[in-house]
């Protein structure tokens, strides 16, 4: 990976299984680490915040996320995690994407998934980044590891000529 480039890390976690790949990931590439927070935190009792998130999925709400102050337009290459939340991408880190204009980034999505897998989560990452070049998603079942250290590197290396 070329590293004259800026590269930015942007997550989600809210139970810190994305946060350990965000981690891991930073131990890479010299990339500045954002998280985003949701404004109104989620509730810990796990039925609850599923109740809390079905029922902004079906309502289309655009959740509002802490004030951050990242300048996407110093980046040239974006990594963009998140967890599998019924195939999309977290509500807050959702707004924020919506937010940016990305037009002509690359956009690395990384993400932790409860045992489904990535799903259509790069099909809304480009929904959610119009003009933004995505890559494919590096996928972990919840945590990573520091023994998955090579599979994120073999990951990012794919990218090494394009971002
Ligand atoms: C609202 C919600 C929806 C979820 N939907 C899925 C899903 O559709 N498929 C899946 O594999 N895991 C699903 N999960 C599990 C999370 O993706 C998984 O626990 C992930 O590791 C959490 O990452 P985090 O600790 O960074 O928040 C869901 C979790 C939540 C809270």
């Amino acid at each position: 990976m070329c590293m004259s480039k800026k590269y930015l890390i942007v997550y989600y976690s809210q139970s810190g299984n994305t946060k350990s790949a965000a981690e891991l990931i930073q131990h890479v590439v010299d990339a500045d680490l954002y998280e985003i927070e949701a404004q109104d935190p989620y509730p810990t009792n796990y039925k609850e915040l599923l109740k809390r998130v079905r029922e902004e999925m079906d309502e289309n709400v655009d959740v509002a996320y802490k004030p951050v102050s990242i300048d996407v337009s110093s980046y040239d290459v974006i990594f963009v995690g998140t967890p599998n939340w019924g195939g999309k991408v977290a509500l807050p880190l959702a707004t924020f994407l919506k937010q940016q204009d990305l037009t002509g980034k690359t956009i690395l999505p990384f993400l932790s998934h409860g045992g489904v897998g990535k799903q259509d989560i790069e099909d809304d990452l480009k929904e959610l980044c119009p003009g933004a070049k995505v890559g494919s998603a590096y996928s972990a079942f919840q945590k990573v590891e520091e023994d998955d250290v090579e599979d994120v590197i073999a990951w990012m290396y794919q990218y090494m000529d394009r971002a």
